[in-house]
């Protein structure tokens, strides 16, 4: 039984505990701890025997917790894992790794000095059973060459203090995960244009955005973000190949008929729309670490690659041209 402490209170946060507890075999959650604490003593009182602590480090070191499960803010996400780093636990990071290139070379070092795999990044749609699917096609080679993704990432509104950096930095950096799994190729250069704004935004960040991707291969990747659409989550994805098309499936639906007319609903929250992505990819990471020791889902280097890739993107904004996308090389544990 993997005894797990987790970091942040919030919606992924809670969902995540749940499942944990109700849903993935092998594990517990023993330990919890959010910068305000009074989160974290509400989601400990719904289970029996979950120790509260007053800080993230503490639950890190505390010694019943084997594995830490890091679902806080962003900005804090880089500290967390190097601390657990240091600590020599297994940790599961959610996306992003950090909010920047230069912090995941460092959590790129401090896991390469143990010399084996510890941590693994929360790109949950390479979980998803489309995007899997889509992925063995385009590898069986069926299809020729892909050239080409049309992809959209759209979110029904943001809290407050959301930023148009964010739209790249925690929007689109699942995009940017994915499209370089899928091709299975790794990104050149990387623009970002800002396009007619919508006037569901008026919180002084763009939207949309588009963000446009060259790979060394030379296929191209076209992704709106829409971060206010007013109308559901939506995610969509088409890889164009030489000899035929992939498209991610929409979620199940039932399709009414009335009133003259056929319509079925689109979901609003990412927490329905992935919800059995969610189940899988945690299941496989506790399942990985009991049987081998440890991870092998995404790792610091995707972590790394996608953050690489956001930074571009993000010093590309109101330049008008495409910025080089330039990583360091790989280490050997990442090959
Ligand atoms: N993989 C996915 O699809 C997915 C989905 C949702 C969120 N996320 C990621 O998970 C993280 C949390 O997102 P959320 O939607 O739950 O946000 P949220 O705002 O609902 O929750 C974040 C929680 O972290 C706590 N927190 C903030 N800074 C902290 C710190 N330094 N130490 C401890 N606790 C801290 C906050 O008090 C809050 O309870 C984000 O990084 C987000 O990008 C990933
Ligand atoms: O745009 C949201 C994404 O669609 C979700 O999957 C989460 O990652 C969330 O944190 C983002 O804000």
């Amino acid at each position: 039984m993997l005894n797990i402490g987790v970091i942040g209170c919030g919606a992924i946060g809670r969902d995540h505990i749940r499942r944990l507890t109700d849903i993935v075999p092998g594990c517990q959650v023993v330990a919890c701890a959010d910068y305000f604490e009074e989160s974290a003593n509400k989601v400990a009182a719904q289970y029996e025997g979950m120790k509260v602590y007053k800080t993230g480090e503490e639950l890190i070191h505390a010694p019943e917790v084997q594995a830490v499960v890091i679902t806080s803010s962003d900005p804090s996400h880089a500290g967390y894992v190097l601390e657990a780093l240091k600590a020599g636990k297994f940790v599961f990071c959610e996306k992003p790794l950090a909010q920047n290139a230069g912090d995941c070379e460092k959590i790129i070092a401090a896991e390469t000095a143990h010399g084996r795999r510890l941590l693994q990044v929360g790109f949950m749609r390479r979980y998803d059973r489309g995007y899997a699917e889509m992925k063995r096609i385009i590898d069986s080679g069926e299809l020729g060459a892909p050239l080409m993704i049309h992809a959209c990432h759209r979110n029904v509104s943001q809290p407050d203090g959301f930023q148009t950096e964010m739209g790249v930095s925690n929007v689109a950096i699942h995009e940017l995960d994915i499209c370089r799994w899928l091709l299975g190729d790794e990104y050149e250069s990387a623009q970002v244009l800002k396009v007619r704004q919508s006037a569901c935004s008026t919180k002084g960040y763009d939207n949309p955005q588009i963000v446009l991707l060259e790979t060394k291969s030379g296929a191209r990747i076209d992704v709106e973000v829409q971060v206010a659409d007013a109308y559901g989550y939506d995610i969509q994805c088409q890889v164009v190949c030489e000899k035929g098309t992939v498209n991610l499936p929409d979620p199940y639906a039932v399709v009414k008929r009335a009133n003259a007319s056929r319509s079925f609903p689109i979901l609003t929250d990412w927490k329905d729309r992935f919800i059995e992505a969610y189940d899988i990819e945690l299941t496989h990471w506790v399942k990985t670490l009991e049987e081998k020791g440890e991870p092998d889902g995404p790792s610091a280097w995707d972590g790394y690659a996608a953050c690489v890739a956001a930074d571009a993107l993000n010093r590309s904004r109101g330049t008008g041209r495409f910025l080089p996308v330039e990583t360091m090389e790989k280490p050997e544990l990442y090959r």
